[in-house]
Formats: structure tokens, sequence, C-alpha cells
């Protein structure tokens, strides 16, 4: 008879999954046991580590990733992968082994109490089988509600005496299953929707990262150029659903109220595809939109949609409304916008560097199609001013903005990307939370290039600090770190540099080596 087993891993190649990210306890074991030749396990040393990467393969595959954790405390140190993950609406199904059956009630070492309750609110679902017979039946059901709209993460707690049994002969009918959502506008709110844009006199359409998930950018410039529309990226952007060389490309919008109404101040109506109304940061009030302005949400997500403070808002497939929208909609009269002011390239300076000019030289000496993954917090704006992104998934930030995604993330988009370069830009504080990952690049020889920004402190929270007028803040600098150590440590190449000449020589070496490195680069503090 096949076991639970058996089935299971049918089920992944069903879904077309035979990568496991994870890092193994006795629960899992007999999960793990006989590993088919044809999956590859990516262990990774810490579990925000495995999460993290397991993100950034989702992410750039747009497909479901399959994690496997040791118990409580191997999801409680994910935990803030989940919070990404939950935010980025990435598809992950997170499985944890739950000891045996026997003796779950007497609570032995490595129980996961309450389990289901553990990863919550930061999941879809989350599920501990009552009979092993159910293991496929929920196996199905995470992998279709993982990637299902809204996409996200899913929990399963399975006791480890599960796989051995034998599964009931009706839960193969599991494996013919195809699930799909649709979720276009039918023909007729295409066209009041498009009639709605084309009444507007002065539309600015702001864009999420749901935009680019969907790969749908091009049809975001379709619909920008129809309209002659200038278009904003949406705040605490986690990826770049628009060129940024595009002359319709304005920029990254601040993370707050009153910012955001200060730049659409003149826009009548306001279209946002693919983003929460809105993901504000820093607490300024004011008026949520400028005087005389409508707001229209286009998202895949109805809770999104519900929880908007103001505006309309239609759930659907983000993807085939923009492309419906930017076949319907007629082009518009007005003068198209004008390309914004890019800052001018930095000049070659004297250590340290400043991290503007930092960012130059990687954008010029990238390839084109390169892929950022950024945790390097002080420098965002600079980023978005600068970088020229231009192919869909360009760029990859934590989504609920927790440290510790940004390295293994790299790993799982160059695992999914092995045609593009990733480069890691890692703040010298965020570099701390997952640097393991640095083991599994290495042991794995996943040729992303790892840039430490070495400034010394936590910039970011210096911004901050500053904006809430919080003075004498203690815990705020971090000297004396060696990150080439530390990466050598781990089994990979590292240099540190501080001159112009020396980073652009180290990071075009880089480039070349085709395995991973790392290179640590003094930068003086952004927070001016
Ligand atoms: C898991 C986690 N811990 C702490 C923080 C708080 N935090 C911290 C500690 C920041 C400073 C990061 O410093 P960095 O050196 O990585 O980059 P910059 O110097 O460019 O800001 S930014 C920020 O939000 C966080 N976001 N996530
Ligand atoms: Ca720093």
């Amino acid at each position: 008879a096949t076991t639970i087993r058996d089935l299971t891993y049918d089920l992944l190649r069903r879904h077309g999954i035979t990568t496991i990210f994870g890092n193994p306890g006795s629960n899992e074991l007999p999960f793990l046991q006989d590993f088919p030749s044809d999956f590859r396990y990516i262990l990774a040393l810490h579990e925000g580590v495995a999460i993290g990467i397991a993100d950034g393969y989702a992410q750039a595959t747009g497909r479901t990733a399959l994690v496997n954790l040791h118990s409580a405390a191997g999801t409680g140190n994910a935990m803030g992968g989940f919070a990404n993950a939950w935010n980025a609406h990435s598809p992950l199904v997170v499985t944890a082994g739950q000891q045996i059956r026997a003796m779950i009630g007497i609570e032995p070492l490595l129980t996961n109490l309450d389990a289901t309750t553990l990863p919550k609110p930061l999941v879809k679902w989350s599920y501990e089988p009552a009979r092993a017979e159910d293991v496929p039946l929920a196996m199905s059901r995470a992998l279709h509600l993982s990637s299902l709209p809204a996409p996200g993460p899913v929990y399963l707690s399975i006791p480890y005496d599960d796989w051995a049994k034998p599964a009931e002969p009706e839960s193969l009918r599991l494996l013919d299953r195809a699930v799909s959502a649709a979720g276009a506008l039918d023909a007729g709110a295409a066209v009041a929707l498009a009639a709605r844009l084309e009444r507007s006199a002065n539309p600015v359409i702001v864009l999420g990262p749901d935009v680019d998930a969907a790969r749908t950018n091009q049809h975001a410039v379709r619909l920008a150029e129809r309209l002659k529309a200038p278009v904003w990226i949406a705040p605490s952007a986690p990826r770049c659903p628009f060129p940024t060389t595009h002359p319709n490309f304005r920029g990254l919008l601040p993370a707050s109220m009153a910012g955001i109404s200060r730049l659409l101040e003149g826009h009548d109506l306001v279209l946002v595809a693919g983003a929460p109304v809105f993901r504000y940061h820093q607490y300024d009030p004011g008026p949520l939109l400028p005087a005389g302005a409508e707001l229209i949400q286009i998202t895949c997500d109805p809770d999104e949609a519900a929880r908007a403070p103001m505006g309309d808002a239609i759930v659907g497939d983000v993807g085939l409304i923009l492309a419906a929208l930017a076949d319907t909609v007629c082009e518009a009269e007005r003068a198209a916008p004008q390309p914004r002011e890019a800052p001018p390239r930095s000049a070659p300076g004297a250590a340290p560097l400043t991290s503007e000019r930092v960012l130059d030289l990687m954008d010029d000496l990238a390839p084109r199609d390169a892929i950022y993954v950024n945790e390097s917090t002080s420098t965002i704006e600079a980023m978005w001013e600068r970088m020229r992104w231009e192919k869909p998934g360009s760029y990859y930030f934590g989504a609920a903005g927790g440290l510790g995604f940004a390295m293994p993330a790299a790993v799982g988009v160059q695992l999914a990307e092995p045609n593009r370069q990733v480069i890691a830009v890692i703040g010298d504080g965020s570099a701390n939370y997952s640097v393991t990952a640095l083991w599994t690049a290495a042991q794995n020889n996943v040729p992303v290039v790892f840039v430490i920004m070495r400034n010394g402190t936590y910039g970011a929270l210096r911004w901050f600090a500053s904006v809430l007028e919080a003075e004498r803040v203690p815990g705020l600098d971090v000297p004396g770190i060696d990150f080439v150590a530390i990466a050598t440590g781990y089994g990979m190449e590292a240099v540190r540099v501080d001159t112009d000449a020396a980073f652009a020589a180290a990071f075009a070496r880089a480039l070349k080596a085709g395995k991973p490195s790392l290179i640590e680069v003094a930068t003086a503090c952004h927070t001016a």
C-alpha cells in the first residue's frame, strides 16, 4: 500500500515541488528518511534562513515553496520570516514535525504545544491533522491554499509516526485535482472602469508588489502610456513593479499620510494596483488624499480591499485587470509626462565612500538585468532614485521590514534565477540576523554577490530617532564587526575595500567569479 509519506511526495511532485528548504530535528527524520533522489534538500543553519531562502525562491519562481522546520523551537526561529512572507503574499507551505501521537498528551520533549496557534496571525491557515490518514488531504489543501489569491504562508504540524501509515486508497484522487483562480473583470466592469479613468483630468498611478508578482509590469507600462499618467511606487516597497528608467516613473512614495497627499496634490484620480492602501511607516497625520481626489484600488487581497480607509476597491487578478484596462482605455489627449530629474552620477570620492557612490558603481558595473535584494535600510531612497531596474523581478526587500530576510532571500532568488546575477546589498546591522545564509550559499555554490555597507551604525534608526525626536537612545552603533572573517569562517571568499577603485575592482571580479563572494565596503553614514 502507498504510505502517507509516498503519497505526500507524489503530491509535491504534482505541484512541481522537488526542493525542500529546512533544518531538521528528530521529529522530522521520519518525513525525510529514504529521501527521494529527484528531490533536493537545501540545509539552512537557522530556521530564519530556511524560511528566508524559501521566501526568495517562492517570490522569484511565483510558485509555492516548501519549508520543513523543527517543532516549536524551529517555528519560533522562523517567525520573523513568517511576518515578511505574510506581508509579501508569498506562497509557502511550512511544515513542522510533531511528537509521536502516543505521547503528545503527556507533553514530552519536542511537543509542539497548541501547534496551530503558534504561527498565527501570520498564516492563511494552520492545521494539525486529527488522524494520519488526513495528512495527504491537509498537504493538498495547504498547497492549493498557499497559492490561491491572496497567496500566503500556511502551516502544518504533522506527528512523526504518521508518515509510515498506509494512505487510504480514495486519497489518491488528490493527485489529479486541478485548482485555479479566475478573477478577471467582466466586460461591463472593464468598460465602466476604463470610462472612469478616461473621465479623469489628471490621473496618477500607484503600483505595488503584486504587479511585479503577477509579472504584469508591461501592462502597467501600457496603461500609464495610454493614460499619459505619472507612476509612483507604493510606499514601503518590497518589489519593483515598473521600470525606473521609464519617462512616466516618478519614484517611491514616502510612507506617511501627509507625505503621500502632498506629492499627489492636483491629481483627481489615484489608481492603485497591487498594493495595500497604504503601507504607511512613520506617523505624519494629514488628509488621506489630496482635495478633490478619488481613489480606486485593484488588489488580489480581499482584506486589503476591506481595510483601506478611503476610496473604492476591486478584488481580482491584478494582471488580468491591468491588461484589460490597457487594452480598453483610449489614448488620453494630454501631453505625456516628462521624465523626472534623476540625480547626477556621483564622482569618484575619497574613503569612506558615500553610499550613493557605491550604488552608482554597482549600477554602472552590474549586468543590466541584475537583481538586487536589499537590506541596507538607510539607503532605500537613494536606491530608488539611482538604480536602473527595468525587468520584472529586479528588486526584493522584506515586506514586513523584518531584517534577516535579504541575505537568505538572495540565495533563494539566485536559485530561482540562475541566468541573472543576484546582488545582495546589506547593511552592517542587518547582516547579523541571518548571517549563516553565507554558509548555505557557499555549500551550494549559489553565486550571489553580497555587498556589506559598513557605516558602523543602525543608520535608519538614527533617522527615525530624529523623526520621533527621540534623544539619547542607546544601542544604535554596531562597531568592530569583521565580515571578511565571518564570511571566510563560513567558507566564502571575502574582501574589505575602502576606496573607489578597490570597490570597483572587487565588484567587477565578484561578478565574474561564478561563485558566491562577499565585499565589505566602508561607507559614510547616510543620515545627513
Ligand atoms: C528583525 C528586526 N529587528 C530589528 C529591526 C529594527 N531596525 C533596525 C535594527 C535597523 C537598522 C539596520 O541597520 P543597517 O546597518 O542594516 O542599515 P543602515 O545602517 O543602512 O540603516 S532598521 C530597522 O527597522 C527590524 N526592522 N527587524
Ligand atoms: Ca549600518
